[in-house]
């Protein structure tokens, strides 16, 4: 686990490390500035090798004071570097102006304006490096002025201007993505294009959150993160469920006791839709087995029987008609965790098993029809509890959370905007139990205010994982994490941590059958 900041708890940190009498700002705008050269540096060694033009593109704030530091560091390594500001440099804040002195130096500050970059563009053909220092985390709303500049700097960058391709970094995050969402804040109407795209990000101390939700990564292509020295940072005012974690494959704690025997790791119960539905069911119970459940029992239909019993070998069968085979089937104690939703059917014996599931209190993971129904009913939606997991894509999100939807999905006039990471906690809360929100960037929120991310984003881009049939093998993950005795938000966030990793193990040509059978070579890797 990472943590992912906001920008109010990054300046927090900050501003608690500067009260110590540890560190003063304008320390730590050097250590970002030399952050940034360094990574460029280590991303393009032929940058490193020798000196080259680069011009910096400065904002009003202290994104811009990091963006004069830079320029200053070029310059030192023998670079041609021109400068441009946007704002009055009399109303910099303190550090940034002191860096735009120490530049002023060395070298003159133009004016940044909407069509700087076109006649740049055709006059410095030769332009390595571009900076994009305008906005960082203090970008509050959306910048009319400069939206031709984005999109100008954009279309330099693709080759637009004879062929010359500079490369472009963003200080913090690409100018114009709200940090803690990674909503684009443009015009209502603007496309995407005009957020800033670079081909680096160099962040600081911590990724932030609009770094993976979002259209942050779009923006950002690849991000790493510069150590400002700000590790052995203390934030007592910070409550922790209201740090995002980051998932990574650190501590999974996926290891099983040699002394342990099969019903030391659960039993799940993944119920079956009707004759020629019953795929959807298999491929969440084989998850749920691969991933370590010691039995896992398919219950179908009378219908299904057969069919299910034709492609069943190590997970069990047992017919569960109807709501009264369930409540006989789950007078076995042992059945620690159930499974509803994949192709279960939406008519009433799908609701009435959804229903007689969560009135037993069990361990409960809903998916897909399963969610349908909720949305179709508030008194099955009053009867989850806190040992159900949710696990919607957003055409189901928008189903069982109509509001908070549509608010995720107004268009930003003002940041910090509304996140994905507000809208899964603020679900959470509402429905009682912990909800995984699905996507590349997928959420995973408690009741209590607990976030966790599982990025499939950057080098762990997993677009493989948009085939028919994933989502029922995460349930399955889910279900057979919490049959071992997982929490249900530590499960939901292992199992699309470790589901992300089956898809890259596996590669391209990805159907959801693989999944499952991808788990034992990512464990190894775990050192399992
Ligand atoms: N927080 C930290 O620990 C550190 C921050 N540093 C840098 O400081 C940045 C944050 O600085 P600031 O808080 O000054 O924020 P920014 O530099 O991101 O921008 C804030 C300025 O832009 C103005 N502004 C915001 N939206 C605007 C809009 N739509 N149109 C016009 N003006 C707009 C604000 O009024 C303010 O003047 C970070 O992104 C990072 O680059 C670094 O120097 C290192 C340490
Ligand atoms: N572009 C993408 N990159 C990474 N993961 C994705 C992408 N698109 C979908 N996924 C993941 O694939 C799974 C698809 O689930 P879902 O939409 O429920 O499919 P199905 O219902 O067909 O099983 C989810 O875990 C989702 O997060
Ligand atoms: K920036």
């Amino acid at each position: 686990m990472t943590e992912l900041l906001t920008s109010a708890q990054m300046r927090a940190i900050e501003q608690a490390v500067i009260a110590s009498g540890t560190v003063t700002g304008l320390e730590l705008m050097e250590r970002a500035g030399h952050g940034v050269v360094g990574a460029v540096f280590q991303e393009w060694p032929t940058l490193a090798a020798t000196s080259h033009k680069a011009v910096v593109l400065c904002g009003p704030g202290n994104n811009g004071g990091d963006g004069f530091v830079i320029a200053r560091l070029l310059k030192h390594q023998g670079w041609d570097v021109d400068v441009f500001l946007y704002g009055d440099p009399d109303k910099l804040p303190p550090d940034a102006r002191t860096n735009y002195e120490r530049w002023c130096e060395l070298g003159k500050v133009e004016a940044l304006t909407e069509d700087v970059i076109d006649s740049y563009a055709e006059n410095n053909p030769e332009t390595a490096l571009a900076v994009d220092a305008i906005f960082g985390t203090g970008l509050t709303r959306p910048f009319f002025s400069l939206a031709r500049v984005q999109s100008k700097l954009n279309s330099w960058q693709a080759g637009s201007f004879h062929g010359n391709r500079p490369k472009v970094v963003s200080v913090d995050i690409p100018s114009g993505i709200c940090a803690d969402s990674g909503v684009y804040l443009g015009r209502t109407g603007t496309s995407l294009d005009q957020c800033v795209r670079a081909n680096l990000t160099v962040s600081f101390h911590r990724m932030k959150l609009g770094h993976v939700l979002a259209q942050g990564p779009i923006g950002a292509q690849k991000t790493v993160v510069a150590d400002i020295g700000l590790e052995n940072w203390s934030h007592p005012h910070i409550p922790p469920n209201d740090v995002v974690k980051l998932k990574t494959g650190h501590h999974l704690g996926l290891a099983k006791r040699a002394d342990s025997h099969k019903f030391s790791h659960g039993h799940a119960l993944v119920l079956s839709g009707p004759a020629g539905q019953t795929g959807a069911a298999r491929l969440a119970a084989r998850g749920a087995l691969r991933i370590g459940a010691g039995v896992v029992t398919v219950g179908s239909p009378k219908s299904a029987m057969l069919e299910n019993a034709m492609q069943l070998t190590a997970i069990m069968l047992a017919e569960v008609d109807g709501p009264q085979a369930l409540r006989r089937a789950l007078r076995d104690a042992r059945i620690n965790v159930l499974c509803l939703g994949p192709a279960l059917g939406l008519d009433a014996r799908a609701a009435k098993l959804v229903e007689v599931a969560l009135g037993a209190g069990r361990r409960t993971v809903l998916d897909a029809d399963a969610l349908t129904l909720l949305s179709r009913d508030a008194g099955i939606f009053a009867k989850l509890h806190a040992n159900c997991v949710l696990t919607p894509h957003v055409g189901e999100f928008k189903r069982l959370f109509p509001d908070i939807a549509a608010k995720l999905d107004a268009p930003a006039a003002t940041g910090p905007a509304y996140s994905k990471v507000d809208a899964t906690r603020d679900a959470a809360k509402r429905a009682g139990c912990t909800v995984l929100f699905k996507g590349p960037d997928t959420v995973i929120a408690s009741p209590e205010g607990r976030a966790s991310i599982n990025a499939s984003l950057y080098v762990r881009s997993a677009p493989w994982l948009a085939t028919a049939g994933a989502g029922d093998v995460l349930a399955g993950f889910i279900t057979g994490l919490m049959a071992r005795g997982f929490a249900p938000h530590d499960a939901a966030d292992t199992a699309a941590y470790l589901h992300t990793e089956c898809a890259l193990s596996f590669g391209a040509g990805l159907i959801a059958e693989d999944l499952p059978d991808a788990l034992p070579k990512v464990f190894k890797t775990l050192g399992l």
